[in-house]
């Protein structure tokens, strides 16, 4: 059987102090318990931008002004193929927390531990901290 294809938006919230905002998934949600960058699926006649913006409002209440992308790739898990566009969010209105239940918090970007992270975050995140010239 082929496997579906979905596309995911997240974003990298990031503040003027270098620290990334970062959620914790629910129980009940596929990597429960792994951290995540907020976001989600992409709807059907949306922009991954426009999804962007949207489960960002749904899931941390932040009105996000302007969003560039940092990457986008393909990922392979065992049971679907995730196109993930990873943008990188520092302007925006509001105080981010987790509205649904989930908790949220702060992390200096040199700080990102992959390996708390779904598979698919790990390039990613490897991209992020040598941006900060960090050596792990
Ligand atoms: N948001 C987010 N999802 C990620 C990351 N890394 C990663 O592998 N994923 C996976 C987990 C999920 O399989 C998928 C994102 O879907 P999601 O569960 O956030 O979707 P959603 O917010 O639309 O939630 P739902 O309505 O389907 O419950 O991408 C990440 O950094 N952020
Ligand atoms: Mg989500």
């Amino acid at each position: 059987m082929t496997k579906k294809l979905v596309q995911v938006a997240a974003g990298i919230i990031r503040n003027e102090f270098g620290q990334i905002y970062l959620t914790q998934r629910l129980e009940g949600q596929d990597f429960a318990q792994s951290l995540e960058f907020p976001g989600g699926k992409v709807d059907q006649g949306e922009t991954p931008e426009q999804a962007l913006k949207r489960e960002i409002e749904e899931e941390i209440g932040l009105h996000v002004l302007s969003a560039v992308l940092f990457e986008q790739f393909l990922f392979e898990y065992p049971t679907k193929i995730i196109h993930f566009y990873f943008y990188l969010v520092e302007e925006w209105i509001g105080e981010p927390f987790g509205r649904e239940g989930q908790e949220g918090f702060w992390v200096a970007q040199n700080e990102l531990d992959a390996g708390l992270f779904p598979p698919a975050n790990g390039k990613l995140i490897a991209r992020l901290k040598a941006e900060c010239g960090s050596v792990s």
